[in-house]
């Protein structure tokens, strides 16, 4: 079976990246698989840019194809924050109940039409000494007043999917699967996909 590095440690997009690429017949490794490896600082200013950095850095620690994943939330209410920087949102700790009480704290008030937001997710291909392919997917929805769910990660608790009439969080794994910002980014690298696993990204 193909393998392939995601260059996550998030425990919550590696579970989502492996019921993804099971489908592609892709075995899924992730840093969880690698703890020596290097943090990669996030110092970007777009989802694009932080995924670009952590491929290539990451790609060329292993020498090998890599793919990365920076995501997030955007709320229209609050100015498109916390954008990149939502997994610090409430502190360092990249604590997901803090940063849902923040966001709840800071939209109190706000009337549900005008609680719109948008997941994101960017998606980085790097090759060693090869053009790294980047693709963006999104996600619309509207934030709740209180958190509702328990599966998913992050702010999956509080984004309600008005198609469905539930948080994202209240999905069962496969629904969220079908309709996420990161399913929509992973399609958009379908063409490709034969490509990227044979390590031949600069012809994309
Ligand atoms: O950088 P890596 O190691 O991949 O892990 P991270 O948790 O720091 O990931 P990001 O920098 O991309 O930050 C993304 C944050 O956005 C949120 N997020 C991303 N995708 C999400 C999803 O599908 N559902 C809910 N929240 C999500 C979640 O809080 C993440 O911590
Ligand atoms: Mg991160």
């Amino acid at each position: 079976m193909k393998e392939v590095i995601i260059a996550t440690k998030n425990a919550g997009k590696a579970r989502e990246f492996q019921a993804l690429l099971e489908k592609k017949g892709v075995k899924v490794k992730t840093l969880l698989d690698f703890p020596d490896c290097p943090d990669v600082e996030e110092t970007g200013s777009t989802f694009a840019e932080n995924a670009r950095l952590k491929a290539e850095t990451i790609a060329s620690y292993f020498q090998r194809t890599v793919i990365a994943d920076d995501s997030g939330l955007s709320i229209d209410a609050l100015d498109g924050r916390p954008g990149v920087y939502s997994a610090r949102y409430a502190g360092e700790e990249k604590d997901d109940q803090a940063n849902i009480a923040k966001v709840l704290k800071e939209m109190e008030g706000i009337p549900f039409a005008k609680r719109t937001a948008r997941f994101h997710c960017a998606l980085a291909v790097a090759v060693p000494n090869e053009r790294t392919v980047v693709v963006e997917g999104t996600c619309a929805g509207y934030i709740t007043d209180a958190p509702r769910g328990e599966n998913g990660f992050g702010y999956d608790p509080i984004f309600y999917v008005p198609q469905k009439e539930k948080t994202m969080a209240e999905l069962p794994k496969e629904e969220k699967n079908k309709i996420s910002h990161r399913a929509d980014a992973l399609t958009k690298l379908e063409k490709q996909w034969e490509k990227i696993m044979n390590g031949e990204s600069k012809n994309i």
